[in-house]
């Protein structure tokens, strides 16, 4: 796996974050490093394919990068279930393309289908599982409930959804402990000052946390009975969400 060394030298200027080709050659070495519990997310999101996409319904991975969590779900659902792995960046879709290409498509193994889409309009219907592991955060704020309520009306009873995101916290007090613990996670695992300072400062106006309580008030307002946090390791959470039967 390629390393991660996209800000370790000193930049005149640093720029937004873009999931470019130098991004998309690191990213599998870039997340883990940067996210506490993202393989430990990715393994339940595995187990919650099985429990949750029913024969032949839809799944849609909503910035689905490099496909890490599509690859895991294939084999876990229906064959007749189909996967819907979008993103828009270029440099994502066209490695997830030819991994996609390299698995034979067997009979028993359920169709992916791969789209360099935005999200925000990507039309979805007759969804059993939904899944934003770490994308909502990119979105604009004020087009983020528009797409959760698309995602609710899209499910069928039942339905899941799977948000995963990095958080912020309205107490000053633990907003500084919890991202200070996220920056000596950082450090642990090899990052620099320098690094850290830097991506930083490219992720400041593109990746646009919230609270828990921000999240778990629009998945309700967006239609979903049931809102169940399910992870937090620092200022990275995740809920699952899901639809409730009929008259729920
Ligand atoms: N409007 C948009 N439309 C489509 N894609 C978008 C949009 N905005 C951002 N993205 C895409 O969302 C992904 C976010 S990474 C997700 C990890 C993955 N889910 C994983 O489980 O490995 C998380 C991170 O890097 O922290 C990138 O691939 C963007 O191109
Ligand atoms: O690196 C960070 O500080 C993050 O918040 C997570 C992240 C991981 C990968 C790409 C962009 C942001």
């Amino acid at each position: 796996m390629s390393r991660d060394q996209i800000y370790a030298l000193p930049r005149d200027q640093v720029g937004q974050f873009q999931f470019d080709e130098q991004v998309a050659r690191v990213f599998p070495d870039m997340i883990a490093r940067s996210v506490p519990g993202y393989g430990s997310i990715l393994s339940i999101i595995e187990q919650l394919s099985a429990r949750f996409v029913q024969p032949g319904t839809q799944v849609y991975d909503l910035g689905c990068s490099l496909g890490a969590a599509t690859l895991l779900m294939q084999p876990q659902i229906p064959p007749d279930a189909t996967i819907h792995a979008v993103d828009n960046a270029p440099a994502m879709i066209d490695r997830l393309r030819s991994r996609v290409d390299q698995i034979r498509q067997r009979p028993t193994l359920a169709k992916v289908q791969v789209h360099l889409a935005d999200v925000v309009d990507f039309p979805m219907d007759h969804a059993s599982l939904v899944v934003l592991n770490f994308t909502l955060q990119f979105i604009a704020s004020d087009r983020r409930r528009e797409l959760l309520d698309r995602i609710c009306q899209a499910l069928i009873p039942g339905g899941a959804l799977l948000l995963s995101e990095k958080i912020c916290f309205d107490d000053p007090h633990q907003q500084q402990l919890l991202s200070d613990l996220h920056l000596d996670f950082k450090r642990a695992c090899g990052y620099s000052e320098l690094e850290i300072a830097q991506k930083r400062t490219s992720l400041e106006k593109t990746l646009i946390p919230e609270s828990l309580a921000t999240h778990t008030e629009r998945l309700q307002a967006a239609g979903f009975a049931t809102v169940a946090p399910w992870f937090q390791c620092f200022n990275f959470a995740s809920i699952l969400a899901i639809k409730g039967g009929q008259g729920r």
